[in-house]
């Protein structure tokens, strides 16, 4: 599909303001505002929200987990200027979303979170299975709707998750999320379901050589895998979501035509996957490449089962998303703390950190239902736990923040 037509869909439901809560017990305040808007706090439980008629800021939530003492201020145009919600800002900016570049942006945005799969399957050591169950427990008190939890494959290969099963075990009583594993065969597959998955993924390629390396056989052959298991989990009412790697470059054979893309899209879709993710595996994608691949899976593939799914080796990560949702795509990949890479894809790095995904979209105005400073707890933990820094610019920024505030 050609990118004028993309971009004259229309975006439903995006003008309409955003209905305020209504509760009775809440109480209701509006703070005075220099600018043209009026901004509402209300005490709602334990969560302040304020709100303009586009979007809300959950001030205590934050300022609790960061330990911030809350000091909203407000600008000449009426907003909240306190550094700690500085994406937030541009949800006035983006008032009705009247500019031809933002107007195709979804309204919603569902994120998921792969930093428990994709994140620790290439973590040097091992983590020990109660710290990957706190991290995906942690994620979903975030509110993530859809935690990829592990993977069903040859431990000899990932030895990373090899308790697989174990994770499965102990997550099955939380709720409030989603928990697909990946499945690479039928042996996967069944070892899944035994061990209580309810949503499983197969990762064909678009590049026959990182098939070879990746999967151990063609795409071809593992196309046939794949429909074995979208067979298997069709009887069994288990969705299954069909990742592509490699959609715009690959580490043994450089570029990717967008056809071959579009080729393994069509398969997973004829197949019946519910959802493709398409994985630029190796971080190499700029929106000048993306583009193309996905105006070619956009033509075989409706928007609405289109994920993206970028590594932010380049630090093309969030322009290529950017782009992606102008073109409609409403579902976004990513890996708290930035973690990840590929075992089979040297040198690639993590995937873009969900905070700063978060963030951006916040930016934006666009809902996801996640709760930046809770899911900065999740990034917070698993940091520590591995040793080392944030993969996030966003958490790094606002942890500085928080470390500084009694100077602000
Ligand atoms: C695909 C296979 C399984 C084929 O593996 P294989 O070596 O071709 O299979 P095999 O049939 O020759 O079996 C070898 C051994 O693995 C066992 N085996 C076979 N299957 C399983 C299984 N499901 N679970 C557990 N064990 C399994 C099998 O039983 C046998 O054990 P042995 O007899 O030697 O003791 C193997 O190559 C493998 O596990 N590869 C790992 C693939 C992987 O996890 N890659 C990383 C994820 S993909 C990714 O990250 C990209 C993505 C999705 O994020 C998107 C993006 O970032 O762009």
């Amino acid at each position: 599909m050609a990118m004028h037509k993309i971009l004259q869909r229309g975006r439903p439901f995006f003008n309409s303001p955003l209905k305020l809560a209504s509760s009775p017990s809440s109480a209701s305040h509006t703070f005075p505002s220099s600018g043209h808007e009026s901004l509402h706090v209300r005490e709602i439980t334990n969560t302040r929200e304020v709100r303009n008629e586009f979007g809300k800021y959950h001030i205590k939530d934050l300022s609790q987990c960061l330990n911030w003492t809350s000091r909203p201020h407000y600008c000449s145009h009426g907003y909240v200027v306190n550094r700690h919600f500085a994406s937030d800002h541009n949800d006035i900016c983006t008032k009705g979303f009247s500019s031809k570049l933002l107007k195709t942006i979804p309204y919603h945005v569902k994120i998921v979170e792969v930093g428990a799969r994709d994140g620790l399957q290439n973590e040097k050591a091992i983590i020990p299975t109660n710290i990957k169950v706190e991290l995906i427990q942690l994620l979903v008190s975030s509110g993530l709707s859809v935690v990829e939890a592990t993977s069903f494959v040859s431990p000899k290969w990932v030895p990373q998750l090899a308790d697989a099963k174990d994770v499965l075990a102990a997550i099955q009583n939380v709720e409030g999320a989603r928990f697909p594993v990946l499945t690479p065969n039928i042996k996967g597959f069944e070892a899944a379901v035994a061990a209580g998955a309810k949503e499983v993924a197969v990762f064909p390629a678009a590049s026959e050589s990182f098939s070879k390396a990746n999967l151990n056989c063609g795409i071809e052959d593992n196309l046939a895998r794949c429909r074995d298991i979208a067979s298997a989990a069709g009887s069994l009412s288990i969705p299954v979501r069909g990742y592509i790697s490699c959609v715009v470059g690959c580490p043994l054979e450089g570029s990717i035509a967008p056809e071959k893309v579009a080729y393994v899209a069509k398969s997973l879709y004829e197949m019946g996957c519910a959802e493709i993710s398409l994985g630029d595996t190796i971080g190499v994608g700029t929106p000048g490449t993306v583009v193309p691949m996905l105006e070619a899976v956009l033509d075989v593939v409706p928007t609405d089962m289109v994920a993206v799914h970028f590594h932010d080796t380049y630090g093309q990560a969030l322009s290529n998303i950017l782009i992606s949702l102008q073109m409609g795509i409403s579902t976004v990949d990513s890996s708290v703390a930035g973690l990840g890479g590929c075992p089979y894809a040297k040198g690639a790095t993590g995937n873009v950190a969900t905070e700063d995904v978060v963030y951006m979209l916040n930016g934006l105005g666009v809902k996801t239902n996640v709760d930046l400073g809770r899911l900065m707890l999740a990034g917070d933990f698993i940091c520590k736990h591995l040793g080392r820094a944030s993969g996030s610019k966003a958490a790094t920024a606002l942890s500085k923040v928080t470390s500084h505030a009694s100077k602000l």
